[in-house]
């Protein structure tokens, strides 16, 4: 059975508002000049991480945005608790739920998923091995990459702090964000391989789609017209 096919979630509810799930953080500043461009204003304190609020109305009454964790995103769309969110390649990659069509790359959150190691370390710790200890967020991410080198990779899941692990023994290598290197500088760690570039992308559930195809085929529409405009000076 797929996330949606048990009935429940608001994704096949029409007459209420759509729901955006919106990431905490990072994706969440740089969305800012987006949506005042697409012509969407949440209530002042979704924007105020501050805020206890977890679910925010906005100028179109037919929109609500909902405030999730990052990785969780992917989640609320694909279960149809929200109709449409935003979240990295990356949780898409590390998920990759079939219930989820993700139709524009909003070209945000730019950075990429790495393998590093201990700079110390002179010989590839992946060299000729069939085992390799690999600490991460990323346990589906770094079990297919190593697989596809034949490698069977031991995951040590951690939800962060894993520039930490090689030199304190935990692992032989992380997988990670990589975006100006500074972390993995200041850690000792140099990156050795780039799994894949990530961007956020502009998600949609797939039943959500079908059933309400004007709303959000709209709200696709827009998003899209807001990447095409120039912010103003
Ligand atoms: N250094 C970075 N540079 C650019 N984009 C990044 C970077 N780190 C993460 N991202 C992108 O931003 C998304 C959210 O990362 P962020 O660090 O804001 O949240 P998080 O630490 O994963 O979330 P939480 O605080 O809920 O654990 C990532 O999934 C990725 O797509
Ligand atoms: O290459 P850099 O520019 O240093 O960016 C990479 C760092 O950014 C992310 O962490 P973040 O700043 O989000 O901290 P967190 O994951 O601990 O929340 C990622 O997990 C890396 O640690």
């Amino acid at each position: 059975m797929t996330a949606h096919q048990d009935g429940t979630g608001a994704s096949g509810r029409s007459g209420s508002p759509l729901i955006l799930a919106l990431p905490k953080g990072r994706i969440l500043k740089a969305l800012r000049p987006v949506l005042s461009r697409t012509g969407i204003e949440p209530a002042p304190d979704c924007l105020d991480e501050s805020s206890r609020r977890l679910r925010f109305p906005t100028s179109d009454p037919n929109l609500d945005v909902v405030r999730v964790r990052s990785f969780d995103v992917a989640t609320f769309v694909a279960y149809g608790g929200a109709h449409v969110g935003v979240c990295g390649a990356d949780v898409l990659m590390e998920f990759d739920y079939p219930d989820i069509y993700a139709p524009l790359d909003l070209g945000l959150g730019g950075c990429r998923i790495s393998v590093a190691r201990l700079v110390s370390v002179v010989d590839d710790p992946a060299a000729g091995q069939s085992r390799l200890r690999v600490a991460t967020k990323y346990p589906t991410i770094a079990r297919r990459h190593f697989a596809s080198r034949a490698i069977n990779a031991e995951i040590v899941h951690l939800n962060g702090a894993m520039e930490l692990a090689p030199a304190l023994d935990l692992a032989s290598v992380i997988v990670d964000l990589v975006d100006t290197g500074s972390t993995l500088r200041a850690n000792g760690l140099h990156e050795t391989e780039t799994i894949a570039h990530v961007t956020s992308r502009l998600i949609v559930n797939r039943v959500a789609l079908k059933t309400r195809p004007e709303e959000i085929g709209a709200l696709i529409d827009r998003f899209r017209a807001a990447l095409t405009e120039e912010t103003p000076a």
